[in-house]
């Protein structure tokens, strides 16, 4: 089988679907489950490339996983860590940005970790160099090699303060993995809140962690000497459930999606909301549909939690193209978002991009030659093309647009979108979508 999808578009998407847990969660916790001395147990777990990854590098740190796909359960039990062979960490560069969450849980269990090259969507230039600071701060000693980094801790690690310069999400992440074993009290300012931070701190907390989430970004750990595994259900995944929604609105669809929750979601759904869309919310997911007549242009900023999440600002696009009037969206996450739209520009829609900061307040891209910001006008049919997934919000973005689009799309490199949308063929089946594999 090749690795394109022929998507015969211009049928709105009907149905009901389900989305479980959330992608940039549940790697996290499966990291998690290295600091604890006995077998944690993770529920509602997704069949997504990004699961296999993260397990294969477990695996060879010496965690025996197991995974009941069906159930979506995961076991984790990390008692052979130890005695581990990871002479093949290097297979494993390039493969996803999960491998840099390992430092602090191997320093503490190891004293030393090798980290291979990091993977992800190419959507900016993506440093490290928040995570590193936090490490050395922490007292790890940092040596860049040619396949990745070796970092070793010459004696325990040690609470610290520190104070990001930007709400990261992998940084604060690094930092809560790093301090629940350290010692002594580490405060952490300028934090980010993302969902599921909360929930990775929720997880950590069973373990046993001592940690509190103050007003203004502010989070302190004490650190404690031993912690267990945890029995834990994944928040569900925000991100995909909102992909779907855009893509009902830009098909003039009505979809249902179980598994999607209100309060992860409600700068979405006012942003939703605003554009035409409505929605209701129900007791195991929530329906979003279509009403018929015009969609609204809106001016959008991306931002960080509690923001409009940048995850969830490609798919949404796409909808766009199908409202009446311009729409301005200004992308203040990642300075390179937006190559997406070329292949949209492809199927016939009106979107132009600029390096200013656009529709509201000046972000750290402004002055810094990045085209980070988008205008779109619509309403612009859209016609099939034959194009190619550039990440992965990207790729389904494309999706959407061959769904909306008249005639049959030929969308190559899709096998890239299953690193973070479990069974999206099937889905889009179910939904009535014309879709098959080439
Ligand atoms: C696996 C995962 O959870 N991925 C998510 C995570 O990515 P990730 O954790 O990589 O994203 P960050 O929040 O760290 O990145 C935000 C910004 O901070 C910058 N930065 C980050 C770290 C650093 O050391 N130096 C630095 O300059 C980045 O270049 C970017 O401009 O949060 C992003 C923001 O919600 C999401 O889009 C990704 O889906
Ligand atoms: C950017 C994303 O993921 P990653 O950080 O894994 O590349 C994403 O999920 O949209």
């Amino acid at each position: 089988m090749t690795d394109l999808l022929y998507v015969n578009g211009g049928t709105p998407l009907q149905g009901t679907i389900s989305v479980r847990g959330a992608k940039n969660f549940v790697s996290k916790a499966m990291v998690a489950s290295l600091l604890g001395e006995s077998a944690s147990v993770l529920r509602n777990v997704p069949q997504i490339r990004d699961v296999g990854v993260v397990s294969g590098l477990l695996d060879l740190h010496g965690v025996n996983v197991k995974y009941d796909p069906d159930a979506g359960i995961l076991d984790l039990d990390p008692s052979n860590v130890e005695s581990a062979h990871v002479a093949d960490i290097d297979a494993h560069a390039g493969s996803s940005r999960i491998p840099i969450l390992f430092c602090g849980p191997l320093l503490h269990r190891l004293g030393e970790a090798f980290i291979p090259d990091l993977g992800g969507c190419r959507i900016g230039d993506r440093p490290i160099d928040y995570h590193l600071d936090i490490l050395r701060q922490f007292g790890a000693v940092v040596d860049k090699r040619p396949n990745g980094i070796h970092l070793r801790a010459p004696r325990r690690l040690q609470g610290t303060k520190i104070s990001l310069p930007y709400p990261s999400v992998g940084a604060t992440e690094q930092l809560l993995l790093t301090a629940v074993r350290a010692e002594g009290i580490t405060e952490l300012s300028g934090a980010a809140t993302e969902p599921e931070i909360m929930d990775l701190i929720a997880v950590l907390q069973k373990m046993g962690a001592i940690i509190s989430v103050d007003t203004d970004r502010v989070i302190r750990i004490e650190g404690v000497d031993r912690l267990e595994g945890y029995n834990h259900t994944a928040l569900g995944d925000r991100i995909e459930a909102a992909s779907w929604a855009s893509a009902a609105l830009a098909t003039g669809g009505d979809v249902t999606i179980k598994g999607a929750t209100q309060p992860e979601m409600m700068t979405f759904l006012n942003t939703f909301r605003k554009v035409g869309g409505q929605f209701d919310v129900q007791d195991d997911g929530i329906r979003f549909w279509h009403p018929g007549g015009d969609l609204r242009p809106i001016v959008l900023e991306t931002d960080v939690h509690p923001g409009f999440m940048t995850d969830w600002q490609q798919p949404l696009v796409v909808a766009l193209t199908q409202a009446t009037g311009l729409s301005i969206v200004h992308e203040t996450v990642y300075e390179n978002r937006f190559g997406f739209t070329e292949a949209l520009r492809q199927m016939g829609a009106t979107i132009q991009v600029y390096k200013e900061c656009l529709g509201g307040g000046d972000c750290r891209f402004g002055q810094r030659n990045f085209h980070h910001s988008a205008v779109v006008s619509g309403p612009t049919p859209l016609a099939a093309a034959d194009i190619e997934v550039p990440d992965l919000r990207g790729g389904f973005s494309h999706l959407i647009a061959a769904l909306a689009a008249k005639g049959t799309s030929t969308v190559r490199g899709i096998s890239l979108i299953d690193r973070g949308y479990e069974s999206f063929q099937d889905k889009l089946v179910a939904l009535g979508a014309d879709v098959s594999r080439g």
